[in-house]
């Protein structure tokens, strides 16, 4: 295949990748460095050629550029600041979250003869700092810390001040760059206070180098100004993982033992990492999976660093082949070969979750990462943080619980390409052809051709508004009460207090009486996700968490829109938005009891193309995109016909 012409593989976002501007490595390093350059990836690194982007990324850094480099799992992004390292004067310092991630990199380095060190208390803390202030001839290239390190301890700040006084600090790496955004998913009080430790190297200005595997365009923006690297050169690689397959399975009584039989019949002895919300969890997991004749341990907060780190060496070397965890684990994990990463309940954002499905497949061999999906583990997750009041300010609760309903949103769609909405989150532009045409297709691409066949796209704005102005009359109503209601099917318990209440007699009892029930409480679902309805979280007697709905601002603005005007005229209120939903085209049981074609009695929903959908979005969306290409093409036709 030739290459493409279009917008695939391109990024959509305001940031602009720097990349093009350092490739020709032989004009802007010379033919000496150029040649110095490529010798140490052979001879050092044992690398024959560079991956996308690494190159250009090295030669900015030789430069003296700061840089932001932005490139997912496994990309190789180390490279980027230690082929640099190596081959200027002085030291580099690598700040790096964890210990554990630190002394795997310093023992890889070593492994090539590579100077580098770990600075860690006790152990040769001294030897090293006495080490870096007496001698000019520094031999050590990287030195690695910690931020509580940094934020801690006066003596590391003066030795650094005087290796920069002495000119021998050549350039400050800040790994895991996102967890200095309180925006991200990741976020830690000790990488804030990175930028009070860099305004010191400020004269002669030391080069910053962050990395991140995942941050989106708000949060490389966030922590460029944080460092005071604004103008820092941007690096990024695509985010597609061709070779990982995702899947998303509806979490019942019986999904998680079908799912270990089929990983024991298609994996067996394979490696992979199951993700669970609570330490609990992760030991009645992993029981479940040694049940089937895994060998699985549990990796959680409850155990000592000596418990953890045996757990984790078992698992890396390969003596368990499943490790049942918290999301506390993985950061910084190279095991080339795991085979699957499960998440058994919901992740808390898409950039974890991309974070976390990432560390399967890093040899590049097809990988499954699936994730056991129930609409109700976003409120166990909204619980734990809302109801500790753990947000500083409010925008942080917001911002968590966008990114928490972004979530609920992948897993709630069963029509688009998972891989595209993954990859378009982090600003890259995706053709879900591509996906549809890999070796490795998510659940969706796998099965478009029925898909499509088993859902059409339906305009449900007019429902939505009296759903919306009726539930302003049922006190914290749940979503399954009201898609009851709508459906004008009832439990019996419901009944009782749908006549008692007089919630038969509301404007949209039964008008969805030709969904079934799971379309009908997708379509209040969706409401939420939309932000037309809040969704309060309520602590129950039994100390469980429910969620209860209301109309938001949103949604009351939304649902007393008048568009009688626009439809007089245009037949449609292009002011006006719309809200899309598929329901399945499944023969089912009407309300009257017999089998038939999905039949729209009583709602006004009509059919609608995809194109109608997507032209909606960005007349939103972009408002003022879609103003002016209105208006170019206007003055076209105006032109062409005069
Ligand atoms: N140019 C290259 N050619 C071949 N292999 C490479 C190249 N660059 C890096 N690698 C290998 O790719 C693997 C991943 O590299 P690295 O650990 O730097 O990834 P990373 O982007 O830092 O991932 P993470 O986000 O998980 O930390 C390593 O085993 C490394 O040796």
């Amino acid at each position: 295949m030739g290459p493409r012409h279009d917008m695939h593989g391109k990024f959509k976002t305001y940031l602009r990748d720097d990349g093009d501007d350092f490739m020709n490595s032989l004009k802007i390093l010379g033919p000496h460095q150029n040649a110095e350059m490529y010798r140490t990836l052979k001879n050092v690194f044992g690398h024959n050629e560079f991956r996308l982007r690494q190159k250009a990324a090295i030669v900015a850094i030789l430069e003296g550029f700061d840089a932001f480099i932005l490139m997912p799992t496994g990309a190789g992004k180390s490279l980027c600041y230690q082929l640099p390292a190596i081959l200027s004067p002085g030291i580099t310092v690598v700040i790096s979250p964890l210990i554990s991630l630190i002394m795997d990199q310093v023992t890889k380095l070593e492994s090539l003869k590579i100077n580098a060190r770990a600075l860690k208390s006790g152990g040769d803390y001294n030897a090293i700092l006495t080490e870096l202030e007496s001698s000019n001839e520094v031999e050590i290239k990287l030195l690695y810390v910690t931020p509580e390190m940094v934020s801690k301890s006066g003596r590391f700040l003066s030795c650094m001040k005087s290796l920069h006084e002495r000119d021998l600090l050549a350039r400050i790496v800040i790994d895991e760059a996102h967890c200095i955004s309180q925006w991200g998913h990741d976020f830690r009080p000790d990488y804030a206070r990175l930028n009070v430790f860099i305004e010191n190297f400020k004269n002669p200005k030391v080069p910053v180098i962050a990395c991140t595997a995942t941050a989106t365009p708000t949060i490389v923006t966030d922590v460029r100004s944080h460092l005071g690297v604004t103008n820092s050169k941007l690096f990024m690689s695509s985010f597609v993982r061709d070779n990982l397959k995702y899947d998303v399975v509806q979490k019942s009584a019986y999904s998680l033992t079908r799912l270990i039989k089929a990983l024991k019949e298609k994996y067996n002895e394979s490696s992979g990492i199951v993700y669970c919300l609570s330490q609990k969890d992760t030991e009645t997991v992993a029981d479940s999976f040694r049940k089937e004749g895994f060998s699985c341990k549990a990796y959680h907060a409850g155990l000592n660093d000596k418990e953890r780190s045996a757990v984790q060496n078992d698992w890396m070397e390969g003596n368990v082949s499943i490790i049942c965890a918290t999301i506390a684990f993985g950061m910084g994990i190279d095991k080339p070969d795991v085979r699957f990463v499960v998440h058994h309940s919901l992740p808390n954002s898409i950039e974890g979750y991309y974070q976390e499905t990432g560390r399967a497949g890093r040899d590049g061999r097809p990988s499954y990462c699936v994730l056991l999906y129930s609409y109700q583990d976003h409120i166990r997750h909204r619980s734990l943080k809302e109801a500790n009041g753990k947000f500083c300010h409010a925008e942080l609760g917001k911002q968590h619980k966008k990114s928490i309903y972004e979530m609920v949103e992948y897993c709630e769609n069963v029509t688009k390409c998972r891989r595209k909405i993954l990859v378009e989150h982090f600003g890259e532009i995706y053709d879900a052809s591509a996906c549809q045409s890999s070796i490795t297709p998510c659940s969706i691409c796998e099965n478009i051709v029925e898909l499509k066949k088993k859902y059409q796209l339906y305009d449900i704005t007019a429902d939505a508004r009296i759903i919306i102005n009726g539930i302003r009359a049922i006190n914290n109503p749940l979503i399954s009460y009201v898609a009851e209601l709508y459906r004008g099917v009832l439990t019996k318990k419901n009944q009782e207090k749908a006549n008692k209440a007089n919630h038969i007699n509301l404007p949209f009892f039964g008008l969805g009486n030709s969904l079934n029930e799971a379309d009908a409480v997708r379509l209040l679902r969706k409401l939420v996700i939309d932000g037309y309805l809040d969704e309060s979280i309520v602590a129950g007697s039994h100390g469980n968490h429910y969620g209860v709905i209301s109309p938001s601002q949103k949604g009351i603005l939304f649902a007393n829109q008048d568009d009688t005007a626009g439809k007089a005229l245009f037949g449609s209120n292009l002011n006006v938005q719309k809200v899309y939903i598929h329901f399945s085209t499944d023969k089912r049981k009407s309300s009257a009891g017999s089998a038939s074609n999905v039949q729209f009695s009583m709602t006004s929903a009509t059919k609608a193309t995809e194109t109608d959908a997507l032209k909606d979005k960005y007349r939103f969306k972009h408002k003022d995109i879609f103003e002016r290409c209105k208006t170019k093409l206007v003055q076209f036709c105006t032109a062409s016909s005069t």
